[in-house]
């Protein structure tokens, strides 16, 4: 059983959420993910596996932020594309709000996704970038333009709508892939390194305004980072990986004090 531990601050009402038996969320029960080792050579006859994620158990509550910390190669990105439906799951659930999403595609888990690289398209300027999944939901025009607005707005980039994509710095390419990404309200928004590109000053700045953009918006998120400061400043919950395997889930400041193994104490360090 994972330790959920306690909330602080804004955390307070997914706490009491929880307490109501309320604010169910993602589920994630058991999950194992499995590569095939590349093909050829000794592999190839022995149909090789090399395991990613190894039995992990994850909730991430309504309205939480769970950040995945963990050095290159842990299996964060795994864990995340398994949820998102990009990889297949080896063993194990995953559920919303007590759904299973076996055999749901990526684009009908009402799941937002972002990377490192914001992925923005180029022939689009900043406003439709955003505006992308709302068109996709048919939203009207005039609503679609505020929407847009309001989100530009609220990632720092008021009046950025006509800006083109090959004009905008780093930073602001990966606001307006915030933005774009919570257009379309997602149930869960799954964020896998998305500042690992910038500068460290700019890491840290904009880590705080994810974690207030979320929290305005009310929108559950998973987050994946190698970065300590990064995990602590974005998430409620932060879960320590090592080796495919979940080692921890608790608030920062009490992963900071009482790791509960070695490992962790270890990889997190002084
Ligand atoms: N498509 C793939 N085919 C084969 N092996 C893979 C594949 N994707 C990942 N792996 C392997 O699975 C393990 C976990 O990789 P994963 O990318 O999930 O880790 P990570 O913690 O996200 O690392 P990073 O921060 O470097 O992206 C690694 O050993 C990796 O080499």
């Amino acid at each position: 059983m994972i330790s959920r531990g306690s909330g602080t601050g804004s955390n307070d009402a997914v706490t009491a959420a929880r307490a109501d038996g309320g604010g169910a969320g993602l589920a994630v029960r058991d999950v194992v993910v499995r590569y095939a080792k590349a093909p050829g050579g000794l592999w190839r006859r022995t149909r090789a596996t090399t395991v990613a994620v190894d039995h992990v158990s994850l909730d991430v509550d309504q309205g939480e932020i769970v950040a995945l910390l963990g050095p290159s190669g842990c299996g964060k990105s795994s864990l995340l594309r398994a949820v998102a439906g990009l990889e297949p799951l080896a063993d194990g659930t995953v559920t919303w709000d007590d759904g299973d999403l076996t055999g749901v595609p990526v684009h009908r888990r009402q799941f937002g996704l972002m990377f490192q690289d914001g992925q923005l398209f180029p022939h689009r300027d900043a406003g439709r970038n955003v505006a992308y999944g709302l068109e996709a939901q048919h939203v009207p025009a005039p609503e679609r333009a505020e929407r847009v607005a309001g989100l530009l707005e609220l990632v720092g980039l008021a009046g950025y709508e006509r800006r083109r994509v090959a004009t905008l710095s780093g930073g602001e390419r990966q606001r307006v892939a915030l933005a774009r990404a919570l257009a379309p309200r997602p149930r869960l928004l799954l964020l896998d390194e998305p500042l690992s590109a910038l500068d460290r000053r700019l890491r840290e700045r904009l880590a705080a305004e994810v974690r207030r953009v979320l929290k305005e918006t009310g929108t559950t998120a998973l987050f994946v980072t190698h970065d300590h400061d990064e995990a602590f400043a974005v998430a409620d919950r932060v879960g320590v990986m090592s080796g495919g395997r979940l080692l921890q889930v608790a608030p920062p400041e009490e992963l900071r004090e009482k790791p509960a193994t070695a490992e962790v104490a270890e990889f997190l360090g002084p």
